[in-house]
């Protein structure tokens, strides 16, 4: 098998503050290989968002290893994307502009990255809001939006933290498939972090699952359910087991 995009070998992270230690992750170690869809699952608190931060490289971390780029280099500024709870889209530049932020501060070609922008909309399913500004789109459409911003600059990794944690029920089932199917149109590796077992299974390729108290990763595995997935898949018993496996990794009666 090919060298990993991403290998973390007992990745440890603490917070100090003053005469104060908190342990927010312990011996983390996988390996994430170029087009894996990787959800992250666990409890609130359980160090989720900080390992999404050290593979922005907006962390270090305190002990372990972690080598990204699969001996190729890996600039994070340049080869990571990211999309958060909120769309965070700046209110006053349309979704076209939006979208090519991360360009603009990467200084790239601004024809060739408008026409990349461009593309991007029409995959996401925004083809006819180019000029709109963000409030004119509801909270899906700019969720969307924020897809297509974080791969504008064409990044290797593409880092979600609770993605689609602010939307309903329905209209997040939805994005679910939208994401789905962008991962698979644009073959990148996502690590997709979420507060939801259903989700973590029906998205990923494989998946790590974090608990809390004390911040440690119970376990690493694939999820070997057919493509393409439909919601359907969510009533089968395989669908079920793989639920299973996490809700007895984290406790769960
Ligand atoms: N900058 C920080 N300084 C000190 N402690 C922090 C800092 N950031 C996070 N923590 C602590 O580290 C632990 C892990 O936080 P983190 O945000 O990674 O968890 P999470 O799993 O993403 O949580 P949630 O699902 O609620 O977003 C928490 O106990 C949190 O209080």
């Amino acid at each position: 098998m090919s060298e990993p995009l991403i290998r973390m070998r007992q990745l440890r992270k603490v917070y100090r503050k003053r005469n104060e230690e908190f342990l927010a992750v312990s011996d983390v170690s996988m390996d994430i290989h170029a087009g894996d869809m990787v959800s992250l699952v666990g409890p609130s608190g359980c160090g989720k968002s900080t390992l999404l931060k050290i593979l922005a490289g907006l962390h270090g971390h305190d002990g372990g290893t972690l080598e990204i780029g699969g001996g190729s280099t890996f600039q994070p500024g340049r080869d990571v994307g990211m999309v958060f709870q909120q769309p965070l889209l700046l209110k006053w530049r349309t979704i076209l502009d939006n979208v090519l932020l991360p360009a603009d501060i990467l200084g790239l070609d601004k024809k060739a990255a408008r026409a990349r922008a461009l593309a991007l909309l029409d995959m996401v399913g925004l083809s006819g809001f180019a000029d709109k500004l963000p409030y004119e789109l509801s909270g899906g459409m700019q969720q969307r939006a924020a897809i297509a911003r974080a791969l504008v600059h064409d990044p290797k990794l593409v880092l979600m933290d609770e993605p689609f944690g602010a939307l309903d029920a329905l209209t997040r089932e939805k994005m679910n498939l939208e994401m789905l199917r962008i991962w698979e149109e644009t073959g990148k590796t996502f690590v997709v972090v979420t507060h939801s077992i259903q989700e973590a299974v029906f998205l990923g390729t494989h998946c790590a699952v974090l608990t809390a108290g004390p911040a440690r990763m119970a376990d690493h595995f694939a999820i070997d359910l057919p493509a393409p997935r439909k919601l359907h898949l969510k009533t089968s018993p395989a669908f079920g087991q793989h639920v299973s496996r996490i809700y007895d990794l984290l406790g769960v009666e």
